[in-house]
C-alpha cells in the first residue's frame, strides 16, 4: 500500500480536557477513511490538527513522508492537503464556473490583469471538473441559485482544483437530506476511485459512513477505539457499547461494507 499520510501518537487537551489521545493512524493513496466517534470524540481536533489549523501538543503528521507539524495551514493547503469548505457571501454571487476558475487561478498562482479577463482562464479545466461533480450542465447559473446539494457538489469541485493529495471533509454532508447524502458519498467515492485522490471524512450517518468508506476509524473520548471495514466495525462490542450508549443501533440496512 502506498501511504500519503501517516499519523503517530497525536495528542491534544483544553485545559483539562483530553480532546485527542494518542492517536495513530495512516491513510493509503485512493482510500475513502471515515474517522466517525460520538460528539465531542475528537473529530474535528483531529482534523484541525492535520491541516494546520491546531498545533498539537505531541505526535506527528507526515505527509508522504515530510512532517507537516509547525508547518502553516495554507503551506500545508499548497502541499497537497484540500479541506472543503462552504461557499463564502462573494463567491454567491459568481457563476459556477467561475467559482472553479478562481480555484485554478489560485491554484496556478496565476494572477489576472486587465488583459487577462478571469473568466476566459482555464475554462476547459474547469468544465473537467464540473464534468466530473455533474455539474456542467449549471456552469452558468450563479452560485446563490443553486439548491443546497449542487452547493456541496460544487464546492468539492473546487477542493480538487487545488490537486490535493488528501482531501478532508469534516460533515460533508451535514444540513442534507438522507437521499441527498448518499447521492453526495456515492459521487465522493466514485472520484475517489477514478482519480485516486484520498479522502478523510467525518461523519454522523451510519449509512454513509457503512456504504462508502473503505476503512472506518473509531474515536470515544479523544482514543482510537476501533479500527476496520464496516463488517468489522459494526461487529465490534466496544463500538456498539459507545454507540449503543449514544442510541444508535446498527442495522443490516446501514452496512453494505
Ligand atoms: N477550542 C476548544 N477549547 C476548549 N475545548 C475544546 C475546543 N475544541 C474542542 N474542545 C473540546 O474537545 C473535545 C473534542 O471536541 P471535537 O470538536 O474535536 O469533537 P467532535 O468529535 O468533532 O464533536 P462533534 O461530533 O460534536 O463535532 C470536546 O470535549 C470539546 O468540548
Amino acid at each position: 500500500m502506498n501511504v500519503v499520510l501517516e499519523v503517530n501518537g497525536l495528542c491534544k487537551s483544553f485545559g483539562g480536557v483530553q480532546a485527542v489521545d494518542d492517536v495513530s493512524f495512516a491513510v493509503n493513496k485512493g482510500e475513502f477513511l471515515a474517522l466517525i466517534g460520538p460528539n465531542g470524540a475528537g473529530k474535528t481536533t483531529c482534523f484541525n490538527m492535520l491541516n494546520g489549523y491546531l498545533r498539537p501538543d505531541r505526535g506527528s503528521v507526515a505527509l508522504r513522508g515530510k512532517e507537516l507539524i509547525g508547518t502553516p495551514p495554507r503551506r500545508i493547503w499548497r502541499l497537497g492537503v484540500g479541506r472543503t469548505f462552504q461557499i463564502t457571501e462573494t463567491f454567491l454571487s459568481m457563476t459556477v464556473r467561475e467559482n472553479v476558475q478562481m480555484a485554478l487561478i489560485s491554484h496556478h498562482r496565476r494572477i489576472y490583469d486587465i488583459f487577462s479577463r478571469a473568466t476566459r482562464l482555464y475554462v476547459d479545466e474547469a468544465d473537467a471538473l464540473l464534468d466530473l461533480v455533474s455539474m456542467r450542465d449549471q456552469a452558468t447559473r450563479p452560485c446563490s441559485e443553486l439548491a443546497y446539494g449542487d452547493l456541496k457538489r460544487l464546492e468539492l469541485a473546487i477542493a480538487l482544483a487545488h490537486k490535493p493529495a488528501l482531501l478532508l471533509m469534516d460533515e460533508p454532508t451535514a444540513g442534507m437530506a438522507p437521499s441527498e447524502r448518499i447521492a453526495l458519498m456515492a459521487l465522493t467515492a466514485g472520484i475517489v476511485e477514478r482519480e485516486g485522490v484520498s479522502v478523510v471524512f467525518t461523519e454522523h450517518d451510519m449509512d454513509v459512513v457503512f456504504a462508502h468508506a473503505h476503512r472506518i476509524l473509531v474515536l470515544n473520548r479523544g482514543a482510537l477505539i476501533a479500527e476496520g471495514t464496516g463488517a468489522e466495525i459494526r461487529a465490534n462490542p466496544t463500538v456498539q457499547e459507545v454507540y449503543l450508549g449514544g442510541g444508535t443501533v446498527f442495522t443490516e440496512e446501514a452496512s453494505h461494507a
